[in-house]
């Protein structure tokens, strides 16, 4: 599982190491410049002869830029520095002098002129942004957001654009809570201090951060307290896996209920219920109109048909919320699933049937669209893109304001409680951007709860925390789909190349060998 910790207790825990006089700067450096020299042989080059161009905001983040690229200089590459401010960290730079490395005070009147960073960029292979990391806040300010501005422009035009390495951050991203307030350089590869930040895990800014490396510099953080955000390997779903044993039969495996599809969409009924069935479970209960249910056999005569007891709900895809009849029984099917106490998710059409207050076990599914729908039906004005700008923000309160566990579907895709850590998946894709990938997540989610239902209220009597486990199933059905995806789109094995289209149906067939190989 990756961690990632808020900027004040990573800072918090530097304090007593630098303290105790260790030289956590020179650890950080040391290590990033390993990093870069790493990344210039994956991409076939070396590092003598290499181009390196060090962006120097007035921080520490300036001074282990600075650091790095003595380094860097040292093992033979040409560095230049673009000091952006007047106040470059002074022993990063002594040490930046003393190796080599050509230093230029770019500032002219206080400014530092575009036109001449870009010509020092132009000439370089390698630029390492060490404008700012986690003493900032708030976006870049006036003079270097015109720089990165610029810079990002700039790059986005080469033919071959130079490799760009973040030291901590992606400079300007909003470092705890994943938005990007302003003009950012998006990196190929960033190498975080201590341990991860939210921001390199939380969209929209953790698309900015390229690779992720973290270096370990063995910091205090809290043991056994809880990070700001994680996300699931697929090591960590392997081991939370209900694995079947050979004592289990279809009830101890987990039996659905899946209310899903109409007249309109009957083909979420057929979706949802291979997502469901293609993870593994005891068993599928299905409800829905005739037509629906005909299609749902014809695929999977598993299926069966008829009310009866079952461990865990998925209600809402394909569901039209609009239609009286249908409104009725997808909302009797709540109240049922709320008073027997069994996990719920409640997908696409259930999110305009919601009651008013829900338990934790209740899973909702919107996208962002359907979040800011939500939201606005409490009372809180926010539109689709002031969602997908700030998803985690709105993702935890929905959370709050339902209690129930929100999963805010993207190409990173948030899972938020009303309390405890948040998951940011990166799993899916962009090949999954496809109508019905949805209703598959659904039937996922739904097969990973099923086989806690019954025990759901011995947890909760055990004093469990079952926010933290709805939260953690949440993500590792989001890390399935993902795999599936991955492996619908043709990009397993060592050369993946560019995919191949799928649609929602490849997904689903595609489940039971990504979770084969997540149990390997
Ligand atoms: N505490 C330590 O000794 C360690 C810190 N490390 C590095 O130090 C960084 C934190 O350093 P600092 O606390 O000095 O802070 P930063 O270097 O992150 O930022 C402070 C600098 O940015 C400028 N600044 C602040 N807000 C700005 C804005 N909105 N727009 C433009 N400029 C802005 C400030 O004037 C100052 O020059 C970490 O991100 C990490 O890279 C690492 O070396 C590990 C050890
Ligand atoms: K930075």
């Amino acid at each position: 599982m990756i961690r990632a910790w808020s900027s004040t207790e990573v800072v918090a825990a530097e304090r007593p190491m630098l303290d105790a006089g260790v030289p956590l700067m020179e650890q950080a450096a040391f290590a990033l410049a390993s990093h870069v020299t790493r990344a210039l042989r994956r991409a076939g080059h070396r590092v003598p002869g290499s181009v390196v161009l060090l962006l120097v905001g007035g921080g520490n983040n300036g001074g282990d830029a600075l650091h790095a690229g003595a380094h860097l200089a040292r093992r033979g590459a040409q560095v230049h520095a673009a000091l952006l401010t007047d106040r470059a960290h002074p022993e990063g730079l002594a040490a930046a002098r003393r190796s080599g490395v050509r230093v230029h005070q770019v500032l002219e009147d206080g400014v530092p002129p575009t036109e001449r960073v870009l010509g020092l960029a132009r000439r370089a292979g390698v630029w390492v942004d060490g404008v700012t990391g986690v003493g900032a806040g708030g976006g870049l300010r006036h003079p270097v957001a015109e720089v990165v501005r610029s810079l990002a422009a700039d790059r986005a035009g080469w033919p071959q654009e130079p490799m760009v390495v973040a030291v901590d951050v992606p400079s300007g991203i909003g470092v705890d809570d994943g938005t990007v307030p302003g003009p950012v350089l998006p990196a190929d590869m960033t190498v975080t201090m201590g341990a991860a930040k939210p921001g390199l895990l939380l969209p929209p800014a953790a698309e900015l951060a390229g690779r992720l490396e973290v270096v370990d510099l063995a910091l205090p953080l809290p043991a056994g307290g809880a990070p700001a955000v994680c996300r699931l390997t697929s090591a960590d779903v392997a081991d939370l896996w209900p694995r079947p044993t050979s004592s289990d039969h279809k009830y101890t495996r987990g039996v659905l209920g899946v209310l899903a599809g109409s007249t309109t969409f009957p083909g979420a009924a057929v979706l949802s219920v291979a997502g469901a069935v293609r993870t593994g479970l005891g068993m599928v209960r299905y409800l829905g109109p005739p037509g629906a249910t005909t299609l749902v056999h014809a695929r999977h005569p598993e299926v069966v048909a008829v009310p009866g007891r079952v461990q865990a709900w998925v209600i809402g895809p394909g569901v039209d919320a609009d239609d009286p009849g249908r409104a009725e029984q997808a909302q009797d099917a709540i109240e049922e699933a709320l008073a027997a106490g069994v996990p719920v998710v409640l997908d696409a059409g259930a999110l305009q049937l919601l009651p008013e207050d829900l338990p934790d076990s209740a899973v909702l599914t919107p996208h962002a669209g359907e979040l800011a729908t939500l939201l606005g039906s409490r009372g809180e004005a926010v539109t689709r893109d002031e969602v997908e700008a700030a998803p985690a923000r709105h993702a935890r309160l929905a959370a709050e304001l339902t209690g129930a566990m929100v999963l805010l579907k993207g190409a990173t895709t948030v899972v938020a409680g009303p309390t405890g850590p948040l998951y940011a998946q990166a799993d899916a894709p962009p090949w999954l951007a496809a109508a019905g990938a949805g209703d598959v997540l659904a039937g996922v989610l739904g097969a990973l709860l099923a086989p806690y239902g019954d025990r759901l209220q011995e947890l909760l009597d055990s004093g469990e925390d079952v926010t933290a486990g709805v939260a953690r199933l949440a993500a590792a059905a989001v890390v399935v789909h993902g795999e599936a995806a991955q492996h619908a789109a043709g990009l397993h094995g060592p050369d993946p190349g560019p995919g191949r289209p799928l649609s929602a149906g490849d997904v689903a067939d595609a489940l039971p060998t990504a979770v084969g190989q997540i149990l390997a």
